[in-house]
């Protein structure tokens, strides 16, 4: 643990990039640590590494590739520091009132029928002084186990960290996971789902279902379930399918920015989304994580005249998360992402208040 601490320092004081992340309920973390600081781009998705992609489709994706990285894994210690920070952000009412626009506009264009669903965000800037990413990483993995928690320095673009609950995909040989996430109560509001969370989940559904009809195989669709995030809960349906002829690029393009983070229909929603939003959300709603990293699976196989005999295999896997639950941090600032899905029935006051439960996710580690 301690070794992690001073990597992770190590890079920071000397502006080297680097990654430290935690899986759901791993008893490791893995880090990237490439060896010099050239920005690269991804090129095709059937290179290794980890991979951080912003929101913006016509953007590119930035690789820290497993070749030209030193790719270490620490053994996770529970060390017990549960202290809840005490820092808060005061409530802008400049903020809120635009904030109320942007949903007035989003529930209007929706009335006018030229949507169905729109995810509309906002960023949460104050000054702050960022000392050790190894701290605020730390801490996510103990507040978060359950989420894909990171920390992310690249010094030509800044320090990312966040508690991500939702899959974008994980691929294990042809086998193909994602997941439907929408709809967003607090864990201690002891009340039944509405119909417009209900639906508004729902179509996220059929619409990452659609998209992966042409691109697919063997599609299966869970019973929809309750998720804990920290402390929200969401509306949960996984989805399986293998990757018939298809490759996980196409597979992410047809996918990419899913209706849980952009809306329907997709195009409109995401032009919408440039003019109206008066920011720009950069990686947050985009997506990170392993790119085909190898996974070692220990095997015991008993053939004819042999005694049990262990053998290894190696697996190339991938497992890309949505940024959400996110912060970014550079000079002197951090800057904390919220939004929240809207739809014909949402309520602008509730959904201003979805954005600030959903701020603690973060606030809680700082
Ligand atoms: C957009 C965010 O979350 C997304 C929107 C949700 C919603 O509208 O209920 C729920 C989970 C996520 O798919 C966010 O956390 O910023």
């Amino acid at each position: 643990m301690q070794e992690l601490i001073q990597h992770i320092e190590g890079a920071w004081a000397s502006e080297m990039p680097f990654v430290a992340y935690h899986l759901p309920e791993a008893g490791e973390v893995n880090c990237f640590f490439p060896k010099d600081s050239q920005l690269r781009y991804l090129q095709h998705y059937d290179e290794a590494g980890f991979i951080f992609s912003p929101f913006k489709i016509e953007s590119q994706t930035i690789v820290f590739p497993e070749a030209s990285s030193e790719v270490l894994k620490f053994k996770l210690i529970d060390f017990g520091k549960e202290s809840k920070s005490k820092f808060s952000i005061k409530e802008n009412p400049e903020e809120k009132e635009n904030y109320l626009k942007l949903l007035w506009e989003a529930i209007d264009q929706i009335h006018a029928e030229r949507f169905k669903k729109i995810v509309v965000s906002r960023k949460i800037s104050t000054a702050y002084n960022l000392q050790h990413p190894s701290e605020l990483f730390l801490k996510l993995t103990q507040f978060y186990p359950e989420a894909f928690t990171y920390v992310w320095y690249h010094p030509k673009v800044g320090l990312w960290a966040g508690a991500s609950p939702e899959v974008l995909a994980k691929t294990y040989r042809t086998q193909f996971k994602t997941m439907a996430l929408a709809g967003t109560k607090p864990a201690d509001e002891d009340r039944d789902w509405t119909e417009k969370e209900l639906d508004e989940q729902q179509m996220v559904t059929d619409e990452i279902t659609d998209a992966l009809k042409n691109h697919t195989e063997n599609l299966q669709i869970s019973e929809r379930q309750t998720d804990k995030a920290g402390d929200l809960l969401h509306l949960r349906t996984d989805i399986r399918a293998t990757l018939a002829s298809s490759k996980l690029g196409d597979v992410l393009k047809a996918m990419h920015p899913t209706p849980a983070v952009c809306g329907l229909p997709k195009e409109k929603a995401y032009q919408f989304l440039k003019v109206n939003e008066a920011y720009d959300r950069d990686f947050y709603t985009g997506f990170f994580g392993e790119l085909n990293m190898p996974q070692h699976n220990q095997r015991s196989s008993r053939t004819q005249n042999q005694e049990n005999q262990a053998y290894k295999s190696v697996v190339r896997v991938s497992n890309l998360y949505v940024n959400l639950r996110c912060l970014s941090y550079a000079d002197g600032t951090i800057n904390i992402y919220v939004g929240g899905g809207i739809t014909k029935d949402s309520v602008p006051e509730d959904e201003w208040l979805e954005t600030v439960n959903k701020s603690r996710t973060m606030l809680k580690v700082l």
